[in-house]
């Protein structure tokens, strides 16, 4: 990298359009994700914000047939746990929603929060210990911009049981599941998300999410 890069107006119209067509992806096409292109993606994601720069984030590519298996199976046991919560026309309306990607995704990533890391030696964390996961989620959503710029799409799914996720993979104990991504070329592009869409949430109007004191 040279000297200090200049962000134009161009770059800042491209930027907003970036962010504005980051979408949560759920349907992927089946050609695989070039291995230089993920690379790439999560080096972009290892330069995100960490407390204490403690770099917490454990990306685990999930690609045994059987494990992928234990996962899909993971997921709809959570999945039809959480349907039944809803009360009946809510409950519906959740059935008709697809919330993961998982059997079209070329690519799985297991995104995980290493929770007895030593380094940064626990700086900023003392009185808020959930600064590490959060610090993954940083470096979650870097890695989601970074691969929707390469027109890859990311699919968060979090509808999973983390304990017996974290056996399947054999991942250290001290490893706390934060994300399971699903990651592919997207199957169409969406200006909206999918959630609005299909009527389940508006999105709220910013101005009413900054409260003055
Ligand atoms: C922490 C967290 C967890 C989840 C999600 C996101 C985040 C941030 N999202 C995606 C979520 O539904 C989506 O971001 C919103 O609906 C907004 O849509 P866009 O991401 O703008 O397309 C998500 N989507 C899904 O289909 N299954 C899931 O389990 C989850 N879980």
């Amino acid at each position: 990298m040279t000297g200090s890069p200049v962000f134009d107006e161009a770059f800042r119209e491209h930027l907003a359009d970036l962010i504005a067509w980051r979408r949560d992806v759920r349907r992927f096409r089946g050609d695989p994700v070039p291995e230089e292109t993920l690379k790439d993606c999560l080096a972009l994601a290892c330069l995100s914000p960490s407390v204490g720069n403690s770099q917490p984030w454990r990306f685990v590519r999930v690609a045994d047939a059987a494990r992928r298996a234990a996962v899909v199976a993971n997921f709809s046991r959570c999945n039809e746990e959480a349907a039944e919560r809803y009360p009946d026309e809510r409950a519906a309306a959740y059935r008709r929603l697809k919330l993961e990607g998982l059997r079209e995704a070329p690519v799985h990533l297991a995104v995980f929060c290493d929770e007895e890391t030593q380094v940064g030696h626990g700086l900023g964390r003392a009185t808020m210990p959930e600064m590490l996961r959060y610090s993954v989620v940083l470096a979650i959503h870097t890695f989601w911009l970074a691969a929707r710029a390469r027109g890859i799409g990311v699919g968060w799914v979090s509808i999973l049981d983390p304990a017996p996720l974290s056996a399947i993979l054999a991942v250290p104990a001290a490893w706390r599941l934060v994300a399971y991504l699903c990651v592919g070329h997207p199957q169409e592009e969406h200006a909206d998300p999918e959630l609005v869409r299909h009527d389940w949430q508006q999105r709220l109007a910013p101005e009413s999410l900054l409260i003055e004191r």
